[in-house]
């Protein structure tokens, strides 16, 4: 590490609250050195933490390492050497005397340096001695290495006078009932024990280091060395996060701080360049998450059940426990959110994806509905041999219920609705009950992009709207089964509701039986628009991409379709909000059309009906048709000069004539040419889209009265991106409506 990194792992290690810090082994290396010097120079070092640094017994390094620590106001000088047979005979070469001996001599050197120094500088000493490979080493020469060490001191007392005797198990060759033993048989025999802070310091050779640790506490150690997520030397030091976690989880606070866990992986990857494991206890990226199915289902069952139980503790003014099956701890706790704790791969089951789909579309899906989802995510998964991100489980859904924007719109949608009721014909009306009602659905669906009025009556809202599809699509389907539940809370809740359909005309035992059905959801801050949107999406399911009848309105005699009906279908068509006159006119002419097929005429039918009827988009130009104009103020800009070219019949008139505007000026030129007077009854125009690409539609109502006193009405209609030549072309097509008498003509004019 270099000096930036040791520090920011320093200033980590003070975040977190640990109070006794070993920062560096300061004879090793000037890096080391110099990093404890700039701790100290810059003023880093709050007065609550003791540093720590480490030597082995040797003079010179002892000698290094105090320098290192001068002028700090607290310091463990923490020296070394190792004690059992394997180590005396191979790597010392000494007997048992000549180690006792090293000991001895170098707590010596500690003493007068430390006293030395201290009293240079000021600085507070203690002393910890660690009898190195202390669980390899018989348990009675610890003991008689560390009672001469502590008389040689000779200067143990209580509290933070305290010698300080670290045991390693500086390979852990052993399980950790027998580590636990050699510290208690140690704690029991070891002189002037309250003089004594008895340190643990395992290794995880074994990966037992973390139990080793926690039962050397319950046999009496006192304090605790280990790293930051288990680093060190082979498999590591002891794991500090999960021996305080395992503290937390067990209740007991550890004092230390780790409710922001990232920050902590984030120095500790950075410094170390090592990467945490992901299933490395409390810190893995994947130790709150549950992939398969089971777990999935009881996490998601504990998280429904805590959500109660908490309700009713805050209530009552009790503690919220924490109690969910399968994760020992809350990961809130640890700063993490609850967005990983389920994953979705072929191991996993109904309960997690709808946990999924609840936690990030807000929908609490019917158990049923929840087994035909999995199902669809499963076949995803398993083709793709993937994980399912949230993101594909979300998209699937809503492809799958054409459930949440246009994007995933089905073939029928629904655009807008009235839900009304009348009283059922033959309900009594003496008795106390209320007397039955028959809802009747009153909307307009857009069907494959086609917007079209249905009707229908049932029971309710959702057999109503599937009546009008049966009678207007051929439609036939059930409802069987229905539920909802609010989304939100005060003037934002909303009703989501799911539907599961069958086929139509099952009796209820066989409807309760089909194996085949299709499920829908719905949202709406109205609860008859969530299930009708639920009903709708279901229908899409069930049709598929089957060919629909096409939908016919029904005009004549018990007509099932009204003006209004007619007047839709054209505004959802053509664009056009035809004025009410306009209406009653072309609901005539439908009528008289649609009298040979018994009143019934379909949209395309219909749309071309009213096309050719005013010449309307149409590639046959009406009988008098505008070619150009040219429309010019006259005097003070009072009146207009309308010069105008028309194609007449076949012939090419140019003409021109005055008037107060644009109209009274076409009148004034149709006029010219005839025997008789027309004039406006009525005029309506609005614009058409928006933008650059608006367009001004305009209508106008003729009454032509003819020569013989008679009086005709007739309407035109036309849309064009220039207002004075929609209105122009519009009294055109009025015109061309009536059988013009031409005028007489005086001495050839
Ligand atoms: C158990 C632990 O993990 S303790 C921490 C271990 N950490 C480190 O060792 C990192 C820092 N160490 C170093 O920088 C170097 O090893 C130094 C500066 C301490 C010594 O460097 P060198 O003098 O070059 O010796 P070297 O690195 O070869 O160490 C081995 C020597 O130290 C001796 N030695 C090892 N441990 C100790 C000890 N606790 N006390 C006294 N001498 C010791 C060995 O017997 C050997 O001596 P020898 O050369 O006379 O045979
Ligand atoms: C210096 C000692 C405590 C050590 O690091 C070990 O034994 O592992």
């Amino acid at each position: 590490m270099t000096i930036e990194q040791k520090t920011r792992f320093f200033q980590t290690l003070v975040k977190c609250g640990l109070k006794e810090i070993e920062v560096a082994y300061p004879a090793a290396s000037d890096t080391d050195f110099n990093f404890v010097r700039g701790l100290i120079e810059g003023n880093q070092i709050p007065d609550d933490v003791w540093i720590q640094v480490l030597t082995p017994a040797r003079e010179d390094l002892i000698k290094r390492t105090v320098d290192a620590v001068a002028g700090a106001k607290k310091a463990i000088i923490h020296m070394y050497n190792a004690t059992s047979p394997c180590f005396r005979n191979i790597v010392f070469r000494n007997s048992k005397e000549e180690t006792v001996a090293l000991a001895i001599k170098h707590t010596k050197i500690v003493r007068e340096l430390t006293e030395e120094c201290s009293a240079r500088t000021g600085t507070v000493f203690r002393y910890e001695y660690s009898p190195e490979t202390f669980s390899q080493t018989e348990a009675d020469f610890a003991l008689e290495v560390c009672e001469a060490v502590k008389a040689t001191w000779g200067k143990a007392g209580t509290g933070d006078e305290r010698i300080i005797f670290n045991l390693p198990a500086t390979v852990e060759i052993a399980p950790p009932n027998h580590f636990a033993d050699q510290v208690e048989y140690f704690c029991r025999k070891i002189t002037e024990r309250e003089k004594i802070a008895v340190s643990l310091h395992v290794h995880n050779d074994r990966g037992q280091g973390v139990a080793a640790a926690e039962l050397g506490l319950l046999a009496g150690g006192d304090r605790i060395e280990g790293c930051l997520l288990g680093n060190g030397e082979r498999t590591g030091n002891v794991d500090i996060v999960n021996l305080a976690l395992n503290l937390y989880t067990q209740g007991v606070h550890p004092n230390l701080d780790f409710s922001d866990i990232q920050s902590v992986i984030d120095t500790v990857t950075s410094c170390n360049d090592l990467p945490v494991h992901p299933r490395h206890p409390y810190a893995g990226e994947l130790v709150f998450t549950a992939f398969s199915g089971s777990h999935q289902d009881a996490v998601k069952k504990g998280f429904e059940a805590q959500r109660k139980r908490w309700a009713e503790a805050e209530a009552k003014g009790e503690p919220k426990f924490w109690d969910i099956p399968y994760l020992p701890i809350d990961p809130a706790d640890l700063g993490c959110t609850y967005e990983a704790v389920i994953r979705v791969n072929s191991q996993s089951g109904k309960g997690g994806i709808a946990y999924l789909v609840q936690q990030h579309l807000g929908l609490d899906l019917p158990r049923k509905m929840q087994v035909v989802f999995y199902q669809v995510v499963q076949d995803i998964a398993d083709r793709e041999a993937r994980e399912m991100t949230v993101e594909d489980i979300t998209t699937a859904f809503r492809s799958t219920y054409h459930f949440g924007g246009s994007k995933y719109e089905g073939r029928l949608t629904l655009k807008s609705f009235k839900i009304s009721s009348e009283p059922v014909a033959d309900s009594t009306t003496d008795s106390e009950e209320p007397a039955d009602e028959r809802r009747l659905f009153d909307g307009t669906v857009a069907v494959d992009g086609a917007v079209r009025v249905i009707r229908g009556d049932g029971n309710g809202p959702l057999s109503a709207l599937l009546d009008a599809l049966r009678t207007h699509l051929d439609v036939d389907l059930q409802v069987r089964e229905y539920s909802e539940h609010a989304i939100g809370e005060g003037s934002n809740v909303k009703a989501a509701s799911y539907v599961e359909i069958v086929r139509g005309g099952q009796d209820v035992k066989d409807a309760r039986k089909s194996s085949e059905s299709w499920w829908g959801v719905g949202v709406d801050s109205d609860i008859a628009g969530s299930g009708l949107r639920a009903v709708l999406g279901a229908v899409n399911n069930a049709i598929g991409d089957r060919e629909l009848p096409e939908l016919k309105l029904s005009v004549g005699f018990n007509a099932k379709s009204g003006q209004a009906d007619v007047a839709n279908a054209i505004l959802s068509s053509l664009h056009l909000e035809l004025p009410r006159r306009f209406q009653a006119a072309f609901f005539e002419v439908v009528q008289r059309a649609a009298r040979t097929t018994g009143g019934d005429i379909s949209y395309t039918d219909l749309v071309q009906l009213f096309r050719s009827s005013y010449h309307y988009g149409t590639s046959v130009p009406s009988p008098i048709e505008l070619v150009r104009f040219n429309l010019e103020n006259v005097g003070e800009g009072e009146r207009k000069e309308l010069a105008i070219e028309l194609d007449w019949h076949g012939e090419h008139r140019k003409l021109s004539a005055e008037g107060s505007g644009v109209l009274s000026s076409a009148l004034a030129v149709l006029n010219s040419q005839i025997d008789g007077t027309l004039s406006i009854k009525e005029y309506a125009e609005h614009s058409i889209g928006d933008g650059t690409d608006v367009e001004a539609a305009s209508f106008v109502e003729l009454a032509y009265d003819h020569p013989s006193g008679k009086r005709e009405t007739a309407w035109g209609v036309s849309s064009d991106t220039d207002i004075t030549a929609s209105g122009l072309k519009a009294v055109m097509r009025a015109a061309s409506a009536f059988d013009l008498v031409p005028k007489k003509l005086v001495n050839g004019h």
